[in-house]
């Protein structure tokens, strides 16, 4: 059983070189972003999330909409662990792999190959488990005798396929995306998508971020619509989907 609960849940970011003299007022009339205030001591801060409650359980799949800036992503890092809320509780039971970022981490000096093992030890698979994986990384990566050059010779896409290739090896439980991740040439892409939908089909639960409307109505079996950091519309996705798109 995977699950997670977000119990009131506020994100702020302290902005320490700005002022909060120049903050124009406190009335929301920009269509992007969170609200920026001032905290009691005068500090500006940006709420990217406001009490934000959410539970979540086998089955379901979550897609996010909302403007820029109303905190889709920083909801997604909320809940895979990497963001602590500044108020509120998170409880996230389950294995969880956020896709998001998949670069991140990748050492350029390194072989294709180091990073490989490098990135699987973050992921938490053990030696063994990382052995067993290795071939099949290289394999889905395509990237041949590119494997033992440093990754900064590698060009964007190749860096992308070796950064898929080892992201998605491991089946999650609650998996994690901002947007769907297909990447590279349209070969690669086509591989990228299958692992996509098998690891989505397999998953207990899947939060997803979109602008898109088809894929959060294919993929998401609920749809939370985020305003300036708050839920302005949790319901099923025909419902969400209708009030937010059919707005835009
Ligand atoms: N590291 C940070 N430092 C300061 N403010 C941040 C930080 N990350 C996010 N924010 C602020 O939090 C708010 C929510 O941002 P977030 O990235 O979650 O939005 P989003 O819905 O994912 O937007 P987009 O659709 O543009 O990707 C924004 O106002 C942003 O300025």
């Amino acid at each position: 059983m995977a699950s997670i609960n977000l119990d009131n849940v506020s994100v702020d970011f302290p902005v320490f070189n700005a002022r909060s003299r120049s903050l124009k007022n406190r009335v929301l009339n920009i269509a992007t972003g969170g609200r920026i205030e001032a905290n009691s001591e005068g500090h500006v801060i940006i709420r990217g999330l406001e009490n934000v409650n959410i539970s979540l359980n086998d089955g379901d799949r979550l897609g996010l909409v909302g403007h820029n800036g109303s905190g889709k992503t920083t909801l997604l890092r909320v809940m895979s662990g990497v963001y602590r809320p500044s108020a509120g509780k998170t409880s996230i039971v389950g294995k969880c792999t956020s896709l998001i970022n998949i670069s991140l981490g990748i050492d350029p000096e390194a072989a294709g190959r180091q990073n490989i093992k490098i990135r699987g030890a973050l992921l938490g698979l053990s030696k063994g488990q990382l052995r067993a994986r290795q071939e099949e990384i290289e394999e889905f990566s395509e990237l041949g005798d590119f494997l033992d050059m440093p990754v900064r010779t590698y060009s964007t896409g190749m860096q992308l396929r070796l950064a898929f290739s080892i992201s998605t090896v491991i089946q999650p439980e609650i998996l994690i995306m901002d947007e769907w991740l297909a990447t590279g040439d349209e070969g690669f892409k086509e591989k990228a998508n299958k692992r996509l939908h098998e690891l989505v089909n397999q998953t207990k639960i899947l939060i997803i971020a979109s602008h898109s409307r088809e894929l959060l109505l294919e993929n998401c079996n609920r749809l939370i619509w985020l305003d300036h950091g708050s839920i302005r519309m949790d319901d099923k996705p025909e419902v969400v989907a209708e009030a937010y798109f059919g707005s835009h």
